[in-house]
């Protein structure tokens, strides 16, 4: 295959997980890093939660069972698209440590480079900013199972980043992931 002309392609892939509750700012980092990244040159696939579940886990719910199918869904595409170069950003709750090991797993079985950030932003700053207004559903009893309100989030105990977004602007925030992934290679 050819290469498109222009700045020449970076070919190390890996995986960066960003894990955190809803209105975290996952989404928000994945794609200002995405856009940062593309301009130095690599291939960047953004897995976002909601657009993965529409086209590859449209028959999955929110119970502990389907998170952690659609969790290994997710990991095992960028798990693929990882090694052939691509640098994968994942902004999904992935709520289950469990669910995440394994996807770290199934990485380091592959020779393929992962990182897990956690986007720490405290569950009031998020209730608070509720983009998609599912805090405010889940307090009017319109919607439950919500994680972080009345669903569980196992924060990692040790990620490879763990960032606070509040009293940051975004830009601050992806230049901290951005810093952790020059500091690992993958920038
Ligand atoms: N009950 C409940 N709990 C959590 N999230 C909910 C729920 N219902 C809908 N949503 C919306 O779906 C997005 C979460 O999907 P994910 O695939 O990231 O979640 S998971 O990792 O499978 O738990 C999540 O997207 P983000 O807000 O971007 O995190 C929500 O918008
Ligand atoms: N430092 C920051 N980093 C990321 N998002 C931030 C930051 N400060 C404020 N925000 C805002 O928080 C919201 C996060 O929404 P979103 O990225 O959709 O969250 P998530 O994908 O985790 O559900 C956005 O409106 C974003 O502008």
């Amino acid at each position: 295959m050819t290469e498109p002309k222009g700045k020449p392609a970076v070919w190390q892939g890996g995986t960066v997980w960003l894990t955190g509750l809803p209105s975290a700012g996952k989404t928000t980092i994945a794609v200002g890093l995405a856009a940062r990244l593309r301009a130095g040159g690599h291939r960047v696939q953004v897995l976002d939660g909601d657009e993965i579940r529409a086209a590859l886990s449209a028959d999955l719910g929110f119970s502990k069972e389907d998170r952690d199918t659609n969790v290994r869904r997710i990991g095992y595409v960028s798990g693929l698209l990882a090694a052939h170069g691509v640098t994968v950003l994942v902004p999904v709750i992935a709520p289950y440590a469990m669910s995440r090991q394994a996807v770290r797993d199934q990485h380091a079985a592959q020779g393929v480079r992962y990182l897990e950030v956690h986007v720490a932003t405290p569950v009031e700053i998020c209730a608070d900013r509720d983009v998609k207004s599912l805090y405010a559903k889940q307090a009017a009893g319109e919607i439950s199972g919500l994680t972080g309100a009345d669903d569980p989030y196992e924060a990692p105990v040790a990620p490879d980043l763990r960032i606070h977004t509040q009293d940051r602007t975004v830009e601050e925030s992806v230049q901290q992931v951005h810093a952790l992934l020059t500091e690992r290679g993958l920038s």
